[in-house]
Order: structure tokens, then C-alpha cells, then sequence
């Protein structure tokens, strides 16, 4: 196996109006190549820290993040967000077409995008979309686009940020489906935060639980869901079960 993504005891901190809080306290843990990771939380526990940080958006106040065995931070950062790509919720776009939209990550190399077709037909777009106005499309094309816009360079490892969850259950179950294949067909290793239990035990291989910048609970997600080892993780289960 090979590791895609280690995070060694990074710790992070926010100044919140003059107040430093802490948002992660020593985080670790290992992705291995491949693999999809869901990670599930409170709102605010830092889950999309965790994320941001495999991309440079942020860097580790302490500890360290390594993404193919090399420190995030001796990477070149426009290749290492070709090798990382994010989608998020909502799957923001630029005032374009579609066309132009799913071709920014080649413009911004100064260069074209060959096969525009290609990439929709494998998202499940028709190709008579692309010279709509992006801001046009539903939630649901738009995060297949946001999702075709990354694959465009081809990247190794995705980063996931509720990408289903301003979705309704039919597009919701599409757009999942989509990741699950681009995980198989392109091996692609997924860092998924969804607060979606289901759906993180649906399609993880291992599952994290973050609580106020920690992770309580790191485990094979079967494991996880049907056999929680740590208090705080059955709590946290119990409570959002209740709460459905
Ligand atoms: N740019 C920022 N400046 C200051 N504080 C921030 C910033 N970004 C996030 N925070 C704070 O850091 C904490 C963790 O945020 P983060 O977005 O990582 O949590 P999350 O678990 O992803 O939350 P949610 O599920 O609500 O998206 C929150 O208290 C948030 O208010």
C-alpha cells in the first residue's frame, strides 16, 4: 500500500476576533492510495480545515502534512492542486458558459481544453449544455461540472466538501454514485467530509470522527458504524440517529 495523505500532529489555529482558537489539536492520520476516508462532526470541529489543508488553502500552524510521501509545503503549489483537486457544496461557478467554466483549469496553464466533450459525457452531461450559462444549471449538473472541472487535470486525490448535501435525494444519489466510479475507474483516493451518516457509511473505506478539532475515532467504516469503539463516537451516532 501506499500512503497518499499523512497528516503528523498538526495543530491549527484561527485569530477569531482577537481571540486564537484552536480549531485542530494534533491531528493524525494516514490515507492510503485509493482508499476513500469520510469524515463526519459537529458543524465546527474543523472538519474542512482538515481538507484545506491537503491543498495549501491553509497551512499547519504545527505538525506536519505530507501528500505523496513529500511536505506540502516543498511542493510547487499549482502542481500540487493539479494533484489534489476540491469540489465543495454548491459547486461555485464563475458568470461563463459551462464550456468555459469546465476549461478554466487548462486556460489557467495557458492552454485549451481538447476533448470538452469527453469530460461531460463521463460526468453524465450532454454536450449541448456547454455553451449554456453555467449559472443556469441545476445543483445537481452544476456539482457534475464542478466534478468534470477537477478530473481535467487529471488529479490523483479529491477533496470532497458536502459536495451532496444542497442536493435532492435523486441528484444526491447520482452525484455520489459519479464519485464512487471515479474512485474506481481512476483509483482516484477520496478525503470525503459529508454530515451525511449514511451516505459516510455508504461509501467510505475508513471513517473519522472530528470533535472539536480532534480525532476521536479513526476506524474501517463498517467497524465504525457497527462497532464504535470510543464513548464519545457512540454518543455521537446515538445523538444524530435520535435527531433524524
Ligand atoms: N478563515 C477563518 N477564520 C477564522 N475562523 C475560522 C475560519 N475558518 C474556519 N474558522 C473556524 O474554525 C472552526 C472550524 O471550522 P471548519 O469549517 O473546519 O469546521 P467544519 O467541521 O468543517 O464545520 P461545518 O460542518 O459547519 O462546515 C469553526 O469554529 C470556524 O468558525
Amino acid at each position: 500500500m501506499t500512503t497518499e495523505i499523512e497528516f503528523i500532529n498538526v495543530s491549527k489555529t484561527y485569530l477569531n476576533q482577537q481571540e486564537v482558537v484552536n480549531v485542530l489539536k494534533g491531528v493524525s492520520g494516514k490515507v492510503e492510495k485509493g482508499e476513500i476516508v469520510t469524515i463526519i462532526g459537529p458543524s465546527g470541529s474543523g472538519k474542512s480545515t482538515i481538507l484545506s489543508l491537503c491543498n495549501l488553502l491553509l497551512t499547519p500552524d504545527e505538525g506536519e502534512v505530507w501528500i505523496q510521501g513529500k511536505d506540502v509545503g516543498d511542493w510547487d503549489i499549482q502542481t500540487l492542486r493539479r494533484q489534489v483537486g476540491i469540489a465543495f457544496q454548491g459547486a461555485p461557478m464563475l458568470t461563463g458558459t459551462v464550456q468555459e467554466n469546465l476549461s478554466l483549469p487548462k486556460r489557467l496553464q495557458g492552454k485549451t481544453l481538447e476533448n470538452p466533450k469527453k469530460y461531460m459525457e463521463y460526468v453524465g452531461l450532454t454536450e449541448d449544455l456547454l455553451l449554456r450559462q453555467a449559472k443556469e444549471l441545476s445543483g445537481g449538473q452544476r456539482q457534475r461540472l464542478s466534478l468534470a472541472r477537477t478530473l481535467v487535470n487529471d488529479p490523483a486525490i479529491l477533496l470532497l466538501d458536502e459536495v451532496t448535501s444542497a442536493l435532492d435525494s435523486l441528484s444526491a444519489h447520482e452525484v455520489e454514485e459519479l464519485i464512487l466510479r471515479i474512485n474506481r475507474e481512476r483509483q482516484t483516493t477520496i478525503l470525503w467530509v459529508t454530515h451525511d451518516q449514511s451516505q459516510a457509511e455508504r461509501v467510505g473505506d475508513q471513517t473519522w470522527l472530528v470533535i472539536e478539532g480532534r480525532i476521536v475515532e479513526a476506524a474501517p467504516t463498517k467497524q465504525f458504524f457497527v462497532k464504535p469503539k470510543q464513548e464519545q463516537t457512540k454518543q455521537f451516532l446515538e445523538m444524530r440517529r435520535e435527531y433524524k
